[in-house]
């Protein structure tokens, strides 16, 4: 049941892909993740993560089961109405950062208010910049950026127009340990300053260590459901995981 204070809800979540040799990516998830806090979502290799993502967010539709955002039923929406859903209350922030090569670093963090047709409170939009610490590069073109600060750039765009949910999907993956600090902290600021929800795929331990929960799927499942677990425990439970033998390997 929703209740007031969920900013994402997923309900009995399946999803299978169809094919020759259809696969159950998720099996009856259910799961909710509260306004104004982190939530990093681990777990094995095929195990469900980016499906789960993907489907929380509204970019693709579980094959049953009920997904909401705040209080809306996605399933109730038509692509219209979702794809204006995502525009304008969920923020995106994947591993390959997905900037626009020929917008300027500027032009780049505007696109989501340019798109939905709203004009920008300039006075967030420059404290978004500050934040980022880009206000030297708002000319620049992402490729005259590193990879860190390309992806503060990813993350000043997810945050300008102050989106109910930020979805990341392996934010730190392409970036080294210190950039990848100051993007978590960045994150970090969006639940505690802003009130915003951060739900995170992550591999990496210390990146989850940043989260107020962690949740960690085998098999379309969660298996394992931790408030602040830190690193060392992340890590004694996916090394588990990782120990499980998958069926068919145990049969041979
Ligand atoms: N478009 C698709 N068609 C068919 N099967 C798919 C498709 N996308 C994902 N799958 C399968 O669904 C399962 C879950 O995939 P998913 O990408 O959600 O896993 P993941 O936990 O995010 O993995 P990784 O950590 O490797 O990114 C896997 O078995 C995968 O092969």
């Amino acid at each position: 049941m929703y209740q007031a204070d969920d900013a994402v809800s997923v309900e009995r979540v399946s999803k299978t892909y169809e094919g020759d040799q259809p696969v159950v990516a998720l099996a009856e998830v259910d799961a909710r993740f509260r306004r104004g806090t982190m939530t990093a979502v681990m777990g094995p290799s095929g195990s469900g993560k980016s499906t789960l993502l993907h489907c929380a967010a509204g970019l693709d539709r579980p094959t049953s089961g009920r997904v909401r955002i705040g209080a809306t039923d996605l399933s109730s929406l038509s692509e219209k109405q979702l794809t204006r859903l995502r525009r304008d209350r969920v923020g995106f922030v994947f591993q390959a950062f997905n900037l626009v090569g020929a917008l300027t670093v500027e032009q780049n963090i505007m696109l989501p208010s340019r798109l939905s047709g709203r004009r920008p409170d300039r006075a967030w939009v420059t404290e978004v910049v500050e934040r980022v610490g880009l206000g030297g590069r708002l000319r620049h073109r992402p490729s005259e950026l590193s990879g860190g600060q390309q992806q503060r750039v990813a993350i000043a765009r997810a945050l300008v127009t102050r989106p109910e949910v930020i979805f990341c999907d392996e934010p730190t993956g392409a970036l080294d340990t210190q950039t990848a600090a100051e993007v978590l902290a960045l994150l970090r600021s969006a639940v505690d300053q802003t009130g915003q929800t951060v739900i995170m795929v992550t591999h990496d331990p210390v990146a989850a260590s940043y989260a107020d929960r962690v949740v960690v799927f085998a098999d379309g499942r969660i298996v394992q459901d931790m408030p602040q677990p830190g690193v060392q425990r992340i890590a004694e439970q996916l090394a588990l995981l990782g120990r499980r033998q998958p069926v068919a390997a145990r049969e041979g």
